[in-house]
């Protein structure tokens, strides 16, 4: 084993011929091989004759005796230990290696390192001896170095032959981890641990050897036994072995070195790459004082990380502020245990932030924390998001107004003030009046701004404290909380005035007014539900009683609210199921007494409700909107009637249909007289139709436009319940209607009341004056009939006459006349 530094006496080896007295029986080859070796060589057979030796064991040995020569070796040069388990194992294992100390033949030790390898082979067998010489200390001491650097070294060493490429000699690290018997290494090369790819590269790297002894390094893949892979830092030195050229490698596995080297460089990557700021603190006796920084605190905080080292964590949050949330920091770094906070630090341009700051304890090896590792993620966006639906979910969209969640929240707390203050709380209901023909008519982008108008105008009025809400359409509701303090009457007042006020909007003027309805805590209610109810309900009867009023909240009310609610749900199934019919109330020249027409009047009869009458139907069927199919089944069941009687041979007369605003809106109504006429075959000079004095004033363009169509087909058009509206006669004279019909009411008191009177004799000359005739309806009484016809109105309707009559009926009054 010459990978030893050679001692000195064997760097110019002598190059003298061996003895040649043993040289016939163990072969010239010995001598070819050992005779000028530095070394001790020396074969013999099994029993231990001396069967050749080279001469520098004869020559430090001493020359041995002749019959030692002969017989033996064991009792000169050799000490018993080799005889007795040297040569034994060898036998057994074919080789063995040792340090031993062989005698001179003049009694000198010469302390060796022995190889003793078993030749079966040879005539005789035998066994082959080679002995470094140990006797120099330093030798020696570089043996045993040799021993621990090589043999037990914890890292594969081996050493390959320069030319052949072959491992000469592996170590027992090489042996456990490559998976390969020592045996096995020593046939194999070293193109055999390395996978096919790196082949070339070992050939270029065997090509560019560097000169004796100069290191060569460099990281390799090499290949196991069993085909697995491990990358190992290889250096070597060249070297000679035997004379011959080779290579000393020492192989380092840095396969878990290098994924260990990965995984930090992913983690590491991982820290500079991720969003979140991450800030790492170490433990200093006056505080945390931050160690590292990734990227995304820039991002975050506006700081970069070189900037914030050596800082506080509480500084770099800038949390001045918020003296809970440094609080809860402080505690969380001195927390055994991870904690998340949400923090609002600043960043450094002074943008508030939403952050979630999770602080997590790295306890050193002495069990002490050492560091803490801080992981900030910006919650702004969703904090903002989360702000963003609330506010959503609490405020009407177009105005920004809370909506009804957010006001039953507020008054709940509202109620739970007053009961606590002995306040009272006051709930006004404000809905615009028609608001639905301003949508219509301009539309509702400009119905949107009009809301956005009034509800401005609202907040604008409000106290602090109050609540301006808006519940959905042309309804606001106002929440007075500590309403016993402020003088109620003017507010209504002020209200009514600020929401009628005009609205400027684009090219427009807008003006409208509202209905207020109040309730009020507690005497009309104990919670937000029954005071918004009632509200909503006093808000009724005040449209009810003419919009552009306020009403507060009467128990009565609950009642009518009740039985309209009842009307409603029923009405929706009366066409269906037939229980709607028509009566016929004739109209009678007042001059002649003839019949000259008849209005047809609806009636409901109900099975439960029993006979319905209009006046609680039909103002629920309009603001329902059930009255547009209601009005086409009066329409064509009136004009099918009527031909019905001309069929049967009765006079032909014209009857009065009446028509409420809702049919005048939705823009069907020539299409459905004109069905109504074809369907019945009625000639259209005997269909009227009557039209209130309030629908035609509040829409006048759309009226004359429908009634011009209306009148080119031929039909008659009365205006009804004359008076009681407010008919401009600039407007009037625009209708080319062809009856004034003055209204009961007058009707009734125009015998005792002068004014009445005066009206009634009135219409009567204005009527004639623009060219309609004058009807005067509800006359019950001769008295009522004579005044009438003296003031030459034209014609008359009322029970005096009749009341209206079934189609039965009032046929049979028509054959007896
Ligand atoms: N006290 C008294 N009343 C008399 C007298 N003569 C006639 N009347 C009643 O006066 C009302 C006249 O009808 P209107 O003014 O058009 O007033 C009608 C009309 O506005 C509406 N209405 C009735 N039928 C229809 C319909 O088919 N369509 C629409 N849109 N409204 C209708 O309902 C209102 C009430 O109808 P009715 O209850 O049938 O009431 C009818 C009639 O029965 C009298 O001498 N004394």
């Amino acid at each position: 084993m010459d990978i030893l530094p050679q001692p000195a006496y064997s760097r110019a080896p002598q190059r003298r011929r061996s003895q040649r007295a043993s040289s016939k029986t163990y072969g010239p080859a010995f001598d070819q091989l050992f005779g000028t070796s530095p070394y001790f060589a020396f074969a013999v057979d099994q029993g231990g004759k001396l069967l050749a030796y080279n001469q520098h064991a004869s020559t430090v040995l001493g020359p041995l005796p002749a019959q030692a020569r002969a017989n033996t070796l064991y009792a000169t040069w050799v000490l018993p230990m080799l005889q007795n388990e040297a040569l034994p194992t060898a036998r057994m294992r074919g080789y063995w290696r040792g340090e031993v100390e062989l005698k001179g033949v003049d009694g000198s030790s010469h302390p060796v390192t022995q190889t003793i390898e078993w030749r079966a082979n040879t005539e005789p067998p035998s066994f082959l001896c080679l002995a470094y010489p140990l006797d120099d200390y330093d030798v020696y001491e570089s043996r045993l170095r040799f021993k621990y650097l090589f043999e037990a070294h914890p890292h594969p060493m081996w050493v390959y032959d320069l030319q052949t490429l072959r491992f000469l000699v592996v170590n027992a690290a090489a042996v456990a981890q490559y998976g390969y018997t020592e045996a096995e290494f020593l046939h194999m090369t070293i193109r055999d641990i390395r996978p096919p790819e790196q082949l070339e590269r070992l050939a270029q790297n065997l090509a560019a050897a560097p000169a004796k002894g100069a290191e060569q390094s460099g990281v390799w893949t090499h290949r196991r036994r069993d085909g697995s892979r491990m990358q190992v830092d290889v250096s070597s030195h060249s070297i000679t072995l035997s004379g011959r050229p080779a290579r000393l490698v020492f192989a380092h596995d840095i396969s878990e070195r290098e994924q260990l080297k990965l995984a930090l460089q992913l983690r590491g990557r991982a820290l500079e790459a991720s969003v979140n700021a991450i800030v790492i603190t170490v433990h200093a006796a006056d505080g945390d004082l931050i160690e590292y920084a990734n990227p995304a605190v820039t991002r975050l905080l506006g700081h970069t990380p070189d900037s914030v080292l050596g800082r506080r964590l509480e500084s770099l949050l800038d949390l001045q502020m918020h003296d809970e949330q440094r609080q809860s920091l402080s505690a969380a770094m001195q927390s055994q245990q991870a904690m998340t906070l949400l923090l609002r630090p600043r960043h450094r341009d002074g943008a508030q932030l939403w952050t979630q700051l999770h602080v997590a304890p790295v306890h050193a090896a002495e069990g002490a924390i050492g560091h803490h590792v801080c992981v900030l993620t910006d919650m702004t966006a969703i904090m903002e998001y989360q702000a963003q639906l609330e506010h959503q979910a609490n405020h009407d969209a177009l105005t920004g107004l809370p909506n009804r969640a957010l006001l039953k929240d507020r008054m709940a707390q509202a109620v739970t003030f007053s009961q606590r203050f002995q306040h009272s709380l006051w709930l006004l209901c404000i809905d615009l009046d028609n608001f639905k023909l301003i949508n219509d008519h301009l539309g509702h982008q400009v119905g949107d701004q009009l809301l956005c108008a009034i509800a401005q105008r609202l907040c604008d009025g409000a106290h602090e404290g109050d609540t301006v809400a808006r519940l959905g359409g042309d309804e606001f509701v106002l929440l007075l909380p500590v309403a016993n303090q402020r003088p109620m009457a003017s507010i209504l007042a002020l209200l009514q005035e600020t929401v009628a006020a005009p609205v400027t909007l684009g090219d427009q003027v807008v003006t409208v007014t509202c209905s207020i309805g109040i309730s009020i805590y507690p005497a009309d209610g104990s919670d937000a539900d029954q005071l918004l109810k009632h509200a909503d309900i006093a808000m009724f009867r005040a449209k009810e009683a003419g919009r552009n009023q306020s009403q507060f909240y009467e128990a009565a009310m609950h009642a009518r609210i009740a039985e309209r609610a009842l009307i409603e749900s029923e009405l929706r199934f009366a066409l269906a199921r037939n229980q709607l019919s028509l009566v016929y109330q004739p109209k009678v020249d007042l001059h002649s007494g003839a019949i000259t027409g008849m209005e047809a009047l609806i009636r409901w009869q109900h099975p439960t409700l029993g006979a319905v009458s209009p006046a609680r139907f039909i103002g629920v069927a309009e603001e329902t909107g059930l009255i547009v199919a209601i009005g086409q089944w009066v329409l064509r069941t009136a004009c099918a009637q009527n031909k019905a009687w001309q069929l049967a041979g009765l006079p032909p007369l014209r009857v009065a249909v009446n028509l409420s605003a809702r049919q005048f809106r939705d823009h069907i109504l020539q299409h459905e007289v004109r069905t109504a006429l074809e369907e019945s075959g009625l000639e259209a000079q005997y269909l009227e139709l009557e039209l209130t004095e309030s629908l035609m004033m509040n829409n006048v363009d759309n009226v004359v436009a429908v009634i011009a169509d209306l009148k080119q087909l031929g039909i008659a058009l009365s205006i009804d319940d004359f008076g009681t509206g407010y008919s401009s006669l600039a407007y009037l004279k625009q209708f080319p209607v062809d009856y004034l019909k003055i209204d009961q009411s007058f009707t009734r008191e125009m015998l005792t009341e002068p004014k009445v009177a005066a009206i009634v004799r009135s219409v009567i000359a204005l009527g004639q004056s623009l060219g309609f005739k004058v009807i005067a309806e509800g006359v019950e009484t001769a008295e009522q009939l004579d005044y009438l016809r003296q003031h030459a109105c034209d014609e008359m309707q009322g029970y005096y006459f009749s009341r209206p009559l079934s189609p039965e009926a009032f046929a049979e009054l028509l054959r007896q006349r």
